[in-house]
């Protein structure tokens, strides 16, 4: 045989012992469910099990619901699954995803997602990114912001003054309509728009004291910053991925939770609201607060020096302003959809506002008046259940050992998860199974009626998620989402249009649920 004979002999030899390695790689990752008995969902090789996810084909929510209804797997407490090569577990059953998220926390103190403090501090000290030691001191902190006597007496005024700018936009888009096609009392109005300009002006005036005028002026740089954040390229889903599914890579792909032009806006932001304002006596906003925790931080403090970083409060500007304005806004924008395919739901809850404005004569609705609005309740916790915004949450296993072991039963072992798995909870997936929720894709506010208390199982509703992660901003959110749907309906009713999808479906290019396309309905103003 020539010489080129043995380099060609040679050279399919290594290409076959290469791809045997590979495929015994493989086959061996992918058994780690096998090996353990635990049930999993059969990969496909090298994508895992996110072959959809990966293809742009569905939403967030979408993929983990679908994990959820695993027809195979409809009566496990939990199974195994792989993102790309890595094993993963979706934890089903109520009483282990307490365990999870409450009574274990000291072995699953973390998300699973992860930016990378040297390469991304901004992304990594954001409040759900932060690990351990940064998160509790954060954590403790920030919680200052939000407790009832804050919200009721700083936040609760300022509020109004934005539902009634909300209000007032409405008018006035039946105004311009009227003068354009000579209407006069109705016009079609994009609602998740306007929906995301009342959040984000509420959330600028009430965590950084800036008053943006989205509303007033149909826009304002604070809303394309972040209409920017989300435009999607490929850089961004590949930053995406690794972030959230691939946390170990972040590094090595120097992936960034924002993108320069928004760290930067929020550089900026925070430099000039330093600058321009004094102290506040109310208590302050979040910026006085961090910075009032910078200025009294010791250095005995674990983590002192990333509490100090220059972009320690830009980071929770940033992450805040998407927590408080993406889920609240996109929550309303659906209800008042429901509303409007359900008149009589919107009627009851019209009787209701009216009612709350009348009592006191010519006064406005109080902060105890609107949290015992039970209707309005009903409304909203119900579309909590069909629409959950932040539609699922996960924690990584860290426990000391090796092994962590949540308990079902009194005594009795029940699953094993290994160090550094994450474990995944799907909140749609748990709102939307029969056995908790009959007839669950029907909006229906009445499962919540007060005469009702008790037939909602403990954790098959978590739209706040739940334990010391649990949202920061659940009442906030709870009190701007009522307080926008008491002004909207004040005066005004929705109707579907020719405009309005038929059916709801999710964007796939959103982590949050969000309508996919615009959410147009027409808005009657009450004779
Ligand atoms: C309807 C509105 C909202 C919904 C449905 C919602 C939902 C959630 C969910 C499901 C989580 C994860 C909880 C977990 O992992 O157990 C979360 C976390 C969080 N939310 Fe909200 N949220 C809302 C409004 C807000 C608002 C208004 C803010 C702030 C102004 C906010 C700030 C946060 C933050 C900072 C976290 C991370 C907390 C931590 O890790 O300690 N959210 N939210």
């Amino acid at each position: 045989m020539s010489v080129y004979g043995y380099q060609l002999l040679i050279t399919i030899a290594l290409i076959f012992v290469t791809m045997t390695l590979i495929q015994l790689w493989f086959q061996r990752r992918y058994s780690y469910w096998h090996r353990r008995k635990i049930p999993y969902l059969k990969p496909t090789p090298l994508l895992g099990n996110l072959k959809s996810l990966l293809l742009l084909r569905t939403s967030f929510g979408d993929y983990f619901r679908r994990l959820y209804q695993e027809p195979n797997f409809q009566s496990a407490s939990y199974f195994g699954f792989f993102i790309l090569q890595t094993p993963a577990l979706l934890i089903r059953e109520p009483q282990s995803i307490e365990q999870l998220l409450t009574k274990q926390f000291t072995s699953f103190p973390n998300r699973y997602e992860a930016a990378d403090l040297h390469s991304d501090p901004m992304g990594a000290l954001t409040l759900p990114l932060a690990k351990y030691a940064i998160w509790r001191k954060s954590r403790r902190e920030i919680s200052k912001l939000f407790t009832s006597g804050h919200i009721k007496s700083v936040m609760y005024p300022k509020l109004i003054t934005y539902a009634e700018l909300l209000e007032e936009y409405i008018t006035r888009k039946i105004k311009q309509d009227a003068s354009e096609h000579n209407v006069g009392v109705a016009a079609i109005i994009e609602v998740k728009e306007m929906c995301a300009l009342y959040t984000t002006d509420v959330t600028a005036a009430l965590l950084y004291s800036i008053d943006v005028a989205g509303l007033r002026n149909d826009g304002c740089e604070m809303r394309t910053q972040c209409e920017d954040l989300f435009h999607p390229s490929l850089r961004k889903i590949i930053d995406f991925f690794a972030i959230f599914f691939l946390p170990r890579w972040v590094r090595k792909l120097k992936s960034k939770v924002f993108t320069r032009k928004y760290a930067d806006y929020l550089r900026r932001l925070v430099e000039e609201r330093l600058k321009g304002t004094e102290r506040k006596p109310d208590g302050g906003d979040l910026i006085d607060l961090l910075l009032s925790m910078q200025q009294h931080l010791s250095d005995s403090e674990p983590c002192s020096a990333w509490l100090r970083h220059p972009d320690f409060i830009a980071a929770q500007v940033g992450i805040f302003l998407l927590a408080g304005f993406e889920t609240s806004s996109s929550l309303i924008a659906l209800i008042l959809y429901e509303l409007a395919k359900q008149p009589e739901i919107q009627r009851k809850l019209k009787a209701e506002i009216a009612a709350s404005f009348r009592d006191p004569p010519n006064g406005g609705v109080s902060y105890k008046q609107l949290l015992h609005m039970p209707y309005m309740h009903m409304v909203v916790a119900e579309g909590l259940r069909l629409y959950p915004t932040a539609p699922f949450i996960n924690r990584e296993c860290l426990p000391n050992g090796d092994q962590q072991t949540l308990w079902f039963d009194k005594g009795k072992k029940y699953l094993s998860i290994p160090r550094i798995v994450p474990a995944y909870i799907s909140i749609l997936g748990l709102h939307s199974d029969p056995k908790f929720w009959p007839n669950p894709q029907l909006y229906d506010p009445q499962r919540f009626s007060q005469e009702k208390p008790h037939t909602i199982k403990p954790m098959t509703y978590l739209p706040f998620g739940a334990g010391p992660h649990g949202c920061i901003g659940s009442r906030l959110g709870m009190l701007q989402v009522k307080l926008g749907l008491l002004y909207i309906l004040k005066r005004h009713r929705v109707e579907l249009c020719e405009k309005t999808t038929k059916e709801i479906r999710f964007d796939p290019k959103r982590f949050m649920l969000e309508a996919n396309g615009g959410l147009c309905l027409t808005f009657v103003q009450d004779k």
